[in-house]
């Protein structure tokens, strides 16, 4: 999905221009070759196959990597990356856990390169619209819903495949949660001005795994989050709570074409953000909405019969996926520090990355969603 999309044509305005010029890979040379006909690469032929990774990122000529490898290799992949000096644009969930990441984060700083999270939705214009716009016209958010569920596990997958091998790192919450739980980050610490965002916590979690897997798989999880506050008295109380819910298995038909499912047409809204003086939801697929339905309170938004009013805005991705906005955004980070190679690295979406991949750590210490120790060393 992702390359398709990097390689769309573009309006001539933007300086930037994807090239797909290495790739590596565990198979075939003939299936490489398939595989970037399929992707109708331009140039096929001038792409550089390696069979080795980290030959790739010793040798390659290329100014960004994609990591785009089963979850816990990500960690060694990066890590191997950043040390050859690459600028890293990795999948989501960046690491395994949070202290995993935190060193990335210092070696990609150390080596004065850019390392970014792939958390897609982040940088899409409805998300960016609400962040920006919305939130802080809202009044102060109170209580969110953040759901996303995909029927994933069909009865014909493998279970050598991601979703289903904890080995690779299957999991619910590892997979789709990260994009619910960024949900309830950007309602709950999205604006600039928020007071101290180490203050929302996970307060319970609860898993239920994939039925006939072994291994205890997660599934259907919840996961429930607090935003402390200091009170008077200097002790905490909650001021915000955020309901966190994600599933490989619920709601919808497996049989149909997976990215048909993510764009199922639901009822509910798979985010609901309410505030003192708004709610807004948001369609299904959180993960790339593009269009916000805001339900204003107050008196001068009500109608003629009294009846509070909904305002629809519409904030379209512009072209194929969406995926090409985050590498927009570390290609012009990169391009803006061409020649700076003695700086100190940076991380794109840094704070951001490691809260939510500290909720998770925390929500599976509750949840009792373990994975083999190896998976998740530093
Ligand atoms: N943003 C989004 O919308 C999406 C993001 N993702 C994320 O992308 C990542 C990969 O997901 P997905 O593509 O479905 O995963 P796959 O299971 O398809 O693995 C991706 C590739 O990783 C390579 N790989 C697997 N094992 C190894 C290994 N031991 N050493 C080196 N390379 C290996 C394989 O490449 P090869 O076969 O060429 O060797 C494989 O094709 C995950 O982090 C996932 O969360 C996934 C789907 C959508
Ligand atoms: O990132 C993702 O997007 C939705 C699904 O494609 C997939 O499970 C997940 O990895």
């Amino acid at each position: 999905v992702f390359l398709p999309d990097l390689l769309l044509p573009r309006e001539s305005s933007t300086s930037i221009k994807h090239e797909l010029v290495s790739v590596s890979t565990t198979r075939s040379a003939s299936r490489a070759a398939d595989w970037l006909r399929k992707h109708k690469i331009p140039d096929a032929e001038s792409v550089s196959i390696y069979y080795s990774w980290e030959e790739m990122l010793e040798k390659g000529n290329f100014d960004i990597v994609y990591i785009s490898t089963p979850h816990p290799l990500h960690y060694a992949h990066v890590q191997k990356a950043l040390r050859c000096k690459r600028n890293v644009l990795v999948e989501k969930p960046a690491t395994m856990n949070r202290a995993q990441f935190i060193q990335l984060c210092q070696l990609a700083k150390e080596r004065g390169v850019v390392l970014m999270e792939a958390m897609w939705t982040r940088y899409i214009p409805a998300t960016l619209y609400f962040q920006h716009e919305l939130l802080p016209r809202i009044g102060e958010v109170k209580r969110v819903y953040a759901e996303f569920s995909l029927p994933i596990i069909s009865p014909d997958l493998s279970l050598e495949s991601r979703f289903l091998d904890k080995a690779v790192g299957a999991g619910s919450l590892l997979d789709q949660g990260v994009y619910a739980l960024t949900w309830a980050d950007l309602a709950l610490n999205g604006l600039p001005s928020s007071q101290d965002r180490t203050q929302t916590r996970v307060v319970h979690a609860h898993s239920i795994p994939v039925p006939n897997v072994q291994g205890e798989v997660d599934d259907i999880n919840t996961v429930i989050l607090a935003k402390l506050q200091n009170n008077e008295r200097g002790s905490k109380r909650s001021e915000a709570v955020a309901i966190v819910t994600m599933s490989m298995t619920l709601s919808g038909s497996s049989k149909i074409p997976f990215y048909q499912r993510l764009q199922a047409k639901k009822a509910a809204p798979a985010v609901r953000i309410e505030a003192t003086k708004a709610s807004v939801s948001i369609p299904f697929p959180p993960i790339r909405p593009q269009e916000l339905h805001v339900q204003w309170y107050g008196e001068e938004h009500l109608n003629e019969n009294g009846v509070e009013t909904e305002e629809v805005v519409k904030m379209p991705v512009e072209r194929g996926w969406g995926l090409w906005y985050q590498a927009d955004i570390i290609a012009e980070k990169v391009a803006s520090r061409k020649g700076d190679s003695q700086g100190m690295g940076e991380v794109i979406g840094e704070e951001e990355s490691e809260r939510v991949l500290g909720w998770m750590d925390r929500a599976r210490e509750m949840a009792g969603i373990v994975y083999k120790a190896t998976l998740e060393e530093v």
